[in-house]
């Protein structure tokens, strides 16, 4: 199912919260939308989802308009929409199954296909066994698992995932992400992720934008935007990954920091260039010298991105050629501008 949204407008009161967002959100895919807080996801999204009704703009889902349904069109194509959200929005007085099998009841279904289909997909979240338990005995991952599952009970063609992992820890948020893309694959759905959190896009989305005050700055495939990032606020997302708590890291994507002090420049090398020797070469050929202040190597999809923290020594002409011959190495240079 491919959404395509133009122009979309929300306001309240004087508040833009959605400003002209227009988007092509390809059919059987993982698309982020990342922004800060208050950049206006929450309101695009219960627009996208038909939840909320633009001021200005449409929503078309394939090439059906869908932003004007009457109300039983718009009951019927809500069914075939699933959603999760940060905080599960789980039934307490229903046990793991009967919160799968709630929206099937809505449905009308019969009691022995409920049964069926329950089973299916506590085996699909890898809950088996976990049928009777109370949601309170059950951990965040498993509590998201019952959303998911209860999320696709009546087989959707699309799904929303709000701030789906922000309340879990780095492991259980990366097994949630490996949920979502393989039932994604199985389901042939179209998946939009809403976060705050670029490890998210990275490791979860083929493509991603990005939403600022209510527009969108920058979007495009994952693997392009972290060795390119062109808005401000998207390098501040990537600067945040860059620094990211080495507690909260998962292991191979963690970035060692070797000084307290920031570094001026922050150089991405992508795919091949992260095995070339760039900066001693360079180094050797101009006569300046490379101060690594943090450095790693992250894989976005198949993709290799390397990123370093450093400062440059020299005068001022020196550096500018360093910084040219980085860039003629496809290296993306990246100036700190405090
Ligand atoms: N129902 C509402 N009434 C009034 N203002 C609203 C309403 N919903 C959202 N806003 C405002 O619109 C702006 C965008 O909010 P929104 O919740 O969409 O942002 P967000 O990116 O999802 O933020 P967060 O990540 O903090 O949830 C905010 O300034 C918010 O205060």
């Amino acid at each position: 199912m491919q959404i395509i949204l133009k122009n979309l407008k929300k306001a309240y009161g004087d508040l833009h919260a959605v400003d002209g967002v227009s988007l092509v959100i390809p059919s059987n895919t993982v698309f982020g939308i990342i922004g800060r807080s208050g950049a206006g996801k929450s309101t695009l999204v219960r627009l996208v989802s038909l939840l909320e009704f633009p001021d200005e703009g449409e929503v078309y889902y394939d090439e059906v308009r869908v932003d004007n349904l009457s109300k039983d069109e718009l009951i019927k194509r809500r069914r075939r929409i699933g959603m999760i959200f940060q905080n599960f929005n789980l039934f307490s007085s229903r046990n793991a199954a009967e919160n799968v099998a709630y929206p099937m009841e809505i449905n009308g279904m019969s009691k022995p296909e409920i049964d069926l289909r329950v089973k299916e997909l506590m085996a699909l979240v890898s809950l088996e066994g976990k049928e009777n338990a109370p949601i309170s005995t059950l951990s965040g991952g498993q509590k998201q698992r019952v959303a998911i599952a209860r999320a696709l009970a009546c087989k959707p063609d699309i799904l929303f995932c709000d701030e789906a992992t922000s309340a879990l820890d780095p492991q259980t948020t990366h097994s949630i992400l490996a949920l979502i893309k393989e039932i994604q694959k199985k389901m042939a759905l179209t998946v939009v992720m809403i976060t705050h959190q670029m490890e998210v896009v990275r490791d979860a989305c083929e493509r991603v934008a990005v939403i600022n005050d209510g527009e969108v700055v920058e979007q495009g495939k994952v693997t392009d935007i972290f060795a390119h990032p062109s808005s401000d606020v998207t390098k501040d997302f990537l600067t945040h990954l860059v620094g990211v708590d080495e507690a909260e890291a998962v292991e191979q994507d963690r970035l060692v920091h070797w000084s307290k002090k920031r570094g001026a420049y922050t150089l991405r090398f992508r795919g091949g260039s992260t095995d070339q020797p760039v900066l001693s070469r360079i180094s050797r050929d101009l006569g300046v010298e490379f101060n690594i202040r943090a450095g790693g190597v992250q894989k976005v999809g198949d993709l290799e991105i390397g990123t370093m923290v450093v400062d440059i020594s020299g005068d001022d002409t020196v550096k500018q050629k360093a910084i040219e011959a980085l860039r003629a190495q496809d290296v993306v240079v990246e100036e700190d501008q405090q």
